[in-house]
């Protein structure tokens, strides 16, 4: 006997790719639960299964940085602020953080198969009585036309987004004159594609090409250098909100037209912002 749970849940991590860099990813998540029907009838509450599985992935991988530690010039130690990871290549960086900040995991690359395995592994190990084993599906959202990943943090927020390098993966609609603007949406998808946002006032150095952005936040203190050129400084926090109004503002007085942008946090979610040349 089998359960499923489609659309359970979602994902919103950054990882360490040794051939691009930095990049921002959100996973839907589908669940299958094998196993044995109870007394009741039921192989697992419904009602259980859902905060089950998303308590055990917000306590664990969503929100993290996945470091592939044995991937090619990557280092880990630790610091005073927790732990450090350096990449050498195809850039290099440098990110500091509380442990929770990360997921060190033994491979040479992040995959989605291998995530998903891991993540279904997990959850089998502490899986409650009548059910055998849990088979997660974690998918990329299907985006027709433009989209782009980026990775950012924000210090003000009391959950787990204040860490300093988590990301997503977002569509990005941009309207002028009441129409879809499809060139306008892919060229500044593919400006941001793969960026580190971050408020200006966190910078703490920009030096010899490298950016440092520092800040403390209630979990800790963090930090991450690297390159200027893979970033996006905005005026205020990297919210979605000040992402929509930062790019309606730039395309507005780019192009010379009122511009409408809806910008997306990963997935099903975002801000729409208004813009005057
Ligand atoms: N109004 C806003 N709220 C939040 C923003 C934002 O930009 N504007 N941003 C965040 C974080 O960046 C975070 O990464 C979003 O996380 P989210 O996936 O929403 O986290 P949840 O656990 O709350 O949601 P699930 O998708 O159900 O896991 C937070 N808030």
């Amino acid at each position: 006997m089998a359960l499923f749970v489609n659309h359970l849940s979602h994902i919103d991590v950054s990882l360490w790719c040794p051939a691009k860099g930095l990049i921002g990813c959100s996973w839907q998540v589908d669940a299958q639960l094998d196993g044995e029907l109870g007394e009741d009838g039921m192989l697992f509450d419904f009602g259980e299964v859902k905060p089950w599985i998303k308590r055990t992935l917000d306590n664990g991988l969503d929100h993290t940085l996945l470091v592939p530690i044995n991937a090619p010039g990557v280092e880990v130690t630790d610091c005073d602020e927790g732990i450090c990871i350096r990449t050498a290549s195809p850039y290099e960086m440098e990110v500091r953080g509380p442990a929770q900040a990360f997921s060190l995991l033994p491979w040479d690359n992040i995959t989605l198969e291998r995530v998903t395995r891991y993540l279904s592994a997990q959850l089998t190990e502490q899986r409650p009585k009548n059910v055998h084993n849990v088979t997660l599906v974690l998918k990329d959202e299907c985006i027709d036309g433009a989209a782009y990943s980026y990775t950012h943090g924000l210090k003000r927020h009391l959950g787990n987004c204040q860490r300093i390098a988590h990301g997503h993966r977002s569509r990005l609609y941009i309207w002028q004159q009441q129409a879809r603007q499809p060139a306008l949406e892919n060229h500044w998808a593919a400006w941001l594609d793969n960026r580190y946002l971050l408020e200006k006032a966190d910078i703490e150095s920009q030096i010899d090409g490298k950016l440092t952005c520092r800040y403390r936040s209630a979990q800790g203190t963090f930090s991450i250098t690297l390159p200027q050129d893979r970033c996006c400084i905005l005026p205020k926090p990297t919210t979605v909100e000040n992402i929509a109004l930062w790019l309606a503002n730039n395309i507005a007085q780019h192009s010379g037209h009122k511009t409408l942008v809806q910008a997306f946090e990963g997935i099903d979610k975002g801000a729409t912002a208004e813009a005057l040349p």
